[in-house]
């Protein structure tokens, strides 16, 4: 099932190298000899992961100075690396995962020398280019991680770069074809230059090395030790003498010819086009396919190069004119994506040379990602970090989704089309040859997060594989019945392989992605003249019926038993990712679960112990503003922890989620070794949804108390609030009746001392009255006595007694009448009496009162009715007591 699978991803693939080749095809393809070598080589198809190498570069002086050596990545030999997150790290506050370990092809710690690098990485891909196989490199990483010097190296210590040109020179010295009558077109394709062209490729390549000399001139003046200053002398010191003995023809003779341009902000530019003065704008090239599917820069410039130091200079010139800006992380940081490309033209040299083979050495330079927060870029230096993190995105995204298509039944479309980058490398990731990628990192705290990033990246990268077609040249002049009959049988195989694969699936690179160029006549002229010569050769006598048969069942079962061989190191690959995978996701997941619920119980531990103290204090005090605080706290803090429930709840979701898919896939993969893991995962599913599940129930009856608990403290609260209004309104009224009082005591004072004053005066009015009695008394008397007396002394008597009777009228006029005023006075004072007792009873009233308002919540109303009774009592008595007017 999982070879169904695995075919299904690669069969796309091959469809891409391998379109139906039938026999007019194969004619076709013989007779276009010095067109296409396609037909000649016998093609070896591999699959195997793509290397992925680990530099870690070392730390700065200034990056030692500033702290920022804290032991975050570490080397477990040979191929781990051990990554810590800094404490400062966003990463590691936000993950309690301390270190993560990452496998690579080979891991290169800081101590690793240029000649290490190369020999570990690069210089065997070289031997695949020099035996006819197509090699990519490419450097990743952020910015300031050590790619440039990588790729190309001070002058002092050369890169991966120059130590290639170096090892492809030394292993075909002597064998080296100088003349330019053949150059290499498109991707695969050659073409035969005329005798003009090539004296027109001459003028080209002598006017670029002239330009090359002049800005040597130029810079010389200003610094002499600079890195276009130097000559291939400068770095022959430290490229040693490094070379391959390869298995050549006596005839073999190797063109070599290069190429150099970069993608600048999603724009492809030739580097060794020269930027006329002034000129604001560069020529932008486009990027085509061929029929294969294979991506090759349209109208770029190729130069042949007859040795090493030829090479170089093409390279310096390519370099100076590469667009390098200063960032706040690097100096000297590369803004754009750069493709020193060198092809190989394997030749027969006879008297009409033939090219047996050709094959191509990419090296690609990317540019690093950056955060612009870091490098804190403006304008265009923004616009440029856009581009370049957009097409690494685009990058990312292709090789997941091979991951993914490698993973899944079905095929997936790669956005390969997304970036100019991802675009030209298609190929590559699509069967054209190896690819290999150096993963540049440094060790600084402060990139942590980003070196993660570019960490896990690889680490996808690592699992993809990629079909790579080796292609081993045909060597003899002449071919063989039985080799022409192999290439037969090769192409109608291939024919058989591709009509099989393309009735199962639909080739995603081929059919969503292939462009054809239309600009063929060229070719087809060449296809005429070289006709004629392979038509003229009796050899091509084929029994063909024989061999076809035979070879073909012997195909047959090699290609069963690879198959096998590659299913079973599949399955069992893929069984042990999942199994990792599942029992790192089942471990995480557990601690989480477990800080979790440890978390939520302390939480609802701490908010049960707040409510009870709360409700004390509210039992205790009249604080109750702070309390509702406090109460509301907790309410928060219980909302809180609903999210955190709810949390809880996705993380389960998505572990039964990733279980499921881990089941799915376990199960198309491998039924029976799939099956235990599942069941045990399951298992371990199951236990932790019940724990889950406890841990709800949990959480809802402590919830519930909560919320009972924060009811009753809202409803004493309530209460407490109405009580105290009550308090508020009862010690005004209370205010009231006091001032009232206070006013009722002035009056009966008042009302008091007027009595006295009226009896007083009463007194007096009596002691008056007596004496003017008695002397009316003792006058009578004495007129009765004095009738004798002369009429003189009588009339004196007289008188004296009206005076008297007007003194007596002016006082009370009679003793009747005072008794009356008298009665009247007492009475006043009766009922003076009578009101001041009840005055008296009232202040009672009044404090028995004031004693039941002390009580929250007692009649206050039957209070308030006595008062009432007793304003009104006031009012009457206020109103009937008056005093006598006198
Ligand atoms: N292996 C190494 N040994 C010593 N120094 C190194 C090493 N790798 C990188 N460096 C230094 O680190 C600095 C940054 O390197 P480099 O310019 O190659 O980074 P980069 O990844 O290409 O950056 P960018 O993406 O911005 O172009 C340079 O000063 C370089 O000399």
């Amino acid at each position: 099932m999982f070879v169904t699978m695995m075919e299904s991803c690669f069969n796309n693939k091959l469809e891409s190298v391998e379109r139906e080749i039938n026999f007019d095809d194969l004619k076709k393809d013989l007779s276009s000899e010095f067109l296409s070598i396609d037909s000649q080589e016998s093609c070896l198809e591999e699959l195997e992961h793509l290397q992925v190498y680990l530099r870690i570069r070392p730390f700065t002086s200034t990056e030692s100075e500033n702290g920022e050596s804290q032991d975050c990545v570490s080397i477990e030999p040979p191929d781990t690396v051990l990554l810590k997150a800094p404490r400062t790290s966003l990463s590691a506050r936000l993950r309690d995962k301390s270190a993560q370990r990452f496998q690579f092809s080979q891991v290169l710690g800081p101590e690793t020398t240029q000649r290490e690098m190369f020999d570990g990485t690069v210089r065997g891909l070289v031997k695949e280019v020099l035996e006819g196989g197509n090699s990519l490199v490419f450097t990743y990483g952020v910015t300031n991680a050590g790619k440039t010097f990588t790729f190309l190296g001070p002058e002092a210590n050369a890169g991966i770069l120059p130590r290639s040109l170096n090892v492809i020179f030394n292993s075909i010295e002597g064998r080296v074809y100088n003349q330019m009558t053949i150059k290499p077109q498109r991707c695969r394709e050659f073409t035969r230059l005329t005798k003009d062209q090539q004296s027109e490729e001459a003028t080209s390549k002598r006017n670029l090395f002239r330009l090359l000399k002049e800005s040597d001139n130029q810079k010389s003046f200003t610094n002499k030790k600079s890195l276009e200053g130097s000559t291939l002398s400068d770095i022959e010191g430290t490229v040693t003498e490094d070379r391959f003995s390869l298995v050549v023809e006596a005839h073999t003779k190797f063109s070599v010819w290069v190429s150099f341009c970069e993608i600048y902000n999603e724009n492809i530019h030739d580097l060794l086009e020269p930027i006329p003065n002034g000129a604001l704008k560069r020529t932008t090239l486009r990027l085509s396919q061929d029929v294969k599917g294979n991506s090759f820069v349209k109208d770029l410039k190729w130069v042949q190069v007859n040795n090493e130091e030829e090479a170089y200079k093409v390279m310096k010139l390519g370099k100076k004119n590469q667009s390098f800006a200063s960032t706040k992380l690097n100096l000297l940081s590369s803004r754009s994506h750069s493709i020193f490309s060198v092809r190989i033209l394997r030749m027969e040299d006879t008297r009409i040379p033939r090219v047996n083979s050709i094959s191509e050495l990419s090296l690609c330079d990317l540019a690093g990602s950056e955060r612009c927060s870091k490098t804190q870029n403006k304008g265009e230096r923004l616009k440029e970090a856009g581009n370049i993190n957009t097409s690494l995105m685009t990058l990312g995204k292709c090789i997941n989704t091979l991951r993914q298509s490698q993973q899944s039944k079905l095929p997936q479309h790669v956005p390969f089309r997304e970036s100019k980058l991802t675009h030209y490398l298609q190929g590559f990731f699509c069967g054209r040859g190896k690819a290999c990628m150096i993963v540049n990192v440094n060790q600084c705290a402060s990139m942590y997060d980003e070196t993660l990033n570019v960490l896990k990246f690889s680490a996808v990268a690592q699992k993809v594989v990629v079909l790579t077609t080796k292609t081993v040249p045909h060597l003899a002049t002449k071919r063989s019945a039985r080799e022409l009959s192999m290439i037969i049988n090769n192409a109608d195989r291939k024919n058989l392989l591709g009509q099989r694969r393309r009735s199962s699936l639909v080739g995603w690179e081929t059919s969503l992605e292939d462009v054809q160029e239309d600009d063929d006549t060229e070719e087809e002229s060449m296809m005429e003249e070289t006709l004629q010569e392979v038509e003229d050769d009796d050899e091509v006598l084929i029994n063909k019926g024989t061999y076809e048969s035979k070879l073909l069942r012997e195909q047959l079962q090699k290609e069963r038993s690879e198959n096998f061989a590659l299913e079973s190191r599949i399955r069992d690959e893929v069984t042990k990712e999942f199994s990792e995978f599942v029992s790192d996701m089942q471990t995480d997941y557990t601690e989480r679960l477990a800080k979790e619920k440890k978390i939520v119980e302390e939480r609802a531990e701490r908010r049960l112990e707040i409510l009870k103290n709360l409700l004390n204090n509210l039992v205790n005090s009249n604080t109750s503003q702070e309390e509702l605080a406090r109460v509301e706290r907790a309410t928060e803090d219980s909302s809180l922890l609903g999210g955190i429930f709810d949390s809880i709840c996705s993380d389960l979701a998505g572990i039964k989620k990733a279980a499921e898919e881990a089941k799915t896939c376990l199960v198309v993969t491998h039924p029976q070794a799939g099956s235990e893991t599942i069941s045990n995962q399951e298992k371990r599913v199951a236990d932790l949804s019940e724990l889950l599940s406890q841990t709800q129930e949990r959480l809802s009856v402590k919830t519930n108390e909560l919320e009972n608990n924060c009811r009753q403290v809202q409803q004493l609260n309530e209460q407490l609030e109405e009580a105290r209004k009550t308090l508020e309104s009862q010690e005004l009224k209370f205010s009231h009746l006091l001032e009232m009082c206070h006013g009722k005591d002035e009056m009966i004072s008042k009302l008091q001392n007027t009595m006295d004053q009226q009896v007083q005066a009463t007194i007096k009015d009596k002691t008056t009255f007596d004496g003017i009695k008695d002397e009316i008394l003792r006058l009578k008397s004495s007129c009765t006595c004095s009738r004798g007396e002369k009429p003189s002394s009588r009339a004196e008597s007289r008188k004296r007694l009206v005076d008297l009777q007007a003194n007596l009228d002016e006082q009370p006029p009679s003793k009747k009448g005072f008794r009356g005023e008298r009665r009247r006075w007492t009475a006043c004072a009766r009922s003076w009496r009578r009101k001041s007792s009840e005055v008296v009873r009232s202040e009672v009233t009044v404090e028995t009162l004031q004693l039941s308002l002390a009580e929250p919540g007692a009649g206050y109303r039957k209070v308030l009715a006595q008062l009432e009774e007793l304003e009104n009592k006031k009012v009457v008595h206020g109103s009937t007591c008056t005093g006598p007017e006198s």
